[in-house]
């Protein structure tokens, strides 16, 4: 049996969106929750036919890229002046890798599906290079008046990214084209190469005008539904000189018992996530009964919630957290838990809201025996996913 073909894909980002308006440059721009980049990368990234995924960077974006993508796998390189001398820089990076097949697709189009990644590999086996393209539906004419000529419109066809080659012979075709073809088709063909075309996707559309974002915008949140979660947890006070409350240390006279951290807000939190999405419980995903969760950071079971829901093209819109206890107070680092809070969801800090409560000297956190926490996650999540 044939050993299965090795695959790459190239992510081409270095350019800097002129025309999508102010702001970032628009691949690092949110949309519907996430960056634009993490979209398309991620697309690729969790092909299972994909084996390395190089992103080809403005060499002022590290920063930006590095925040966007965590957690993704993704080599990032340096991109040039012009798109294909970032297609090229790309292209060598992978040397090493040296894959048979390599995908190059815009990261200004982040509705990738694996349907058409499937497609675009598939028609691999037959020729040297295949594309997604569609038809075009609207008429065409030339020049500035109706009296100008009709063009026919059914011989033309919209050409999308990712373009897929046999990775050597794209190679050698670009090292020897000119920077200002449009796209690694007409190196392609320039270089005598076959190209299939293969059914596109109207997703695929590429941001390049302001107008853009929001028709992508409503792709992606048509159909999602709003779910409310909550949770709830208490741990006890025991020896220690500070606690962990929503991801910050705060100095305190004790600290508080627990299998991990302890962090009684991340884990409310967590449970108000899985809750939304109806995945169950912390305890489902972190059992307190296996000892590699002893001591571990409460951030990571918070982030594990957030990735199973973005996984399933959820947005996470708002969380708010209530802390119970008489003491640490919570005052002085309500801000620094909303930001630490914000960062681990990548949400605006806007979207995090943090309060407390005494009980008024009631109960076991009256007593100062313990901390109790209560929150609540607004989470979208379509019961249909981009496939
Ligand atoms: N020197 C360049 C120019 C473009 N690109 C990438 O090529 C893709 C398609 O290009 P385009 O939509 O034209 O992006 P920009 O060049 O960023 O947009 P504009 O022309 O409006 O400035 C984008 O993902 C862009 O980041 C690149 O990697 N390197
Ligand atoms: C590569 C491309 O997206 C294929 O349709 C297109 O050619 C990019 O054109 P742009 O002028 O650089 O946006």
């Amino acid at each position: 049996m044939n050993e299965a073909p090795k695959v790459a894909a190239i992510v081409v980002a270095a350019g800097r969106g002129s025309r999508a308006g102010e702001g970032a440059p628009k691949q690092y721009r949110a949309l519907a929750g996430q960056p634009v980049i993490r979209r398309a990368i991620a697309a690729l990234a969790t092909h299972p036919r994909i084996g390395q995924v190089v992103a080809v960077i403005h060499p002022e974006d590290a920063a930006v890229f590095a925040d966007a993508v965590q957690g993704l796998d993704v080599v990032p390189v340096h991109g040039g002046a012009m798109r294909q001398d970032s297609v090229r820089r790309g292209l060598e990076a992978l040397a090493g890798f040296a894959p048979d097949l390599v995908l190059i697709h815009d990261a200004a189009r982040p509705l990738l599906s694996h349907d058409v990644i499937d497609r675009l590999l598939d028609a691999l086996t037959e020729n040297d290079g295949a594309v997604p393209a569609l038809p075009v539906v609207d008429s065409l004419r030339t020049g500035e008046t109706h009296a100008d000529g009709e063009v026919d419109r059914s011989r033309l066809k919209r050409v999308q990214t990712p373009q897929a080659f046999r990775y050597t012979a794209i190679r050698t075709a670009h090292a020897q084209s000119r920077s200002d073809a449009t796209d690694d088709v007409a190196v392609a063909l320039a270089a005598g190469l076959s190209v299939a075309f293969v059914e596109g996707d109207e997703r695929l559309a590429k941001l390049t005008y302001p107008a853009d974002f929001a028709r992508a915008e409503t792709l992606l949140t048509a159909g999602l539904i709003t779910r409310v979660g909550q949770g709830f947890d208490v741990h006890r006070f025991g020896p220690g000189d500070h606690v962990w409350l929503c991801g910050v240390q705060v100095s305190h006279s004790q600290g508080l018992i627990g299998h991990s951290d302890a962090d009684v807000g991340l884990h409310a939190l967590t449970d108000a996530l899985l809750g939304a999405a109806a995945m169950g419980d912390i305890g489902d995903h972190f059992p307190p009964s296996d000892p590699k969760w002893r001591g571990v950071p409460s951030n990571l079971f918070l982030t594990h919630a957030r990735d199973l829901i973005l996984a399933r093209g959820g947005i996470i819109d708002h969380v708010d957290v209530t802390l119970i206890c008489e003491t640490p107070k919570v005052g002085p680092h309500r801000d620094a838990m909303r930001q630490r809070v914000a960062s681990l969801l990548r949400l605006p800090v806007e979207g995090v809201s943090i309060k407390a409560t005494t009980t008024e000297k009631l109960g076991f956190t009256g007593r100062k025996e313990g901390i109790a926490a209560q929150a609540t996650a607004s989470v979208r999540l379509s019961t249909v996913e981009i496939k």
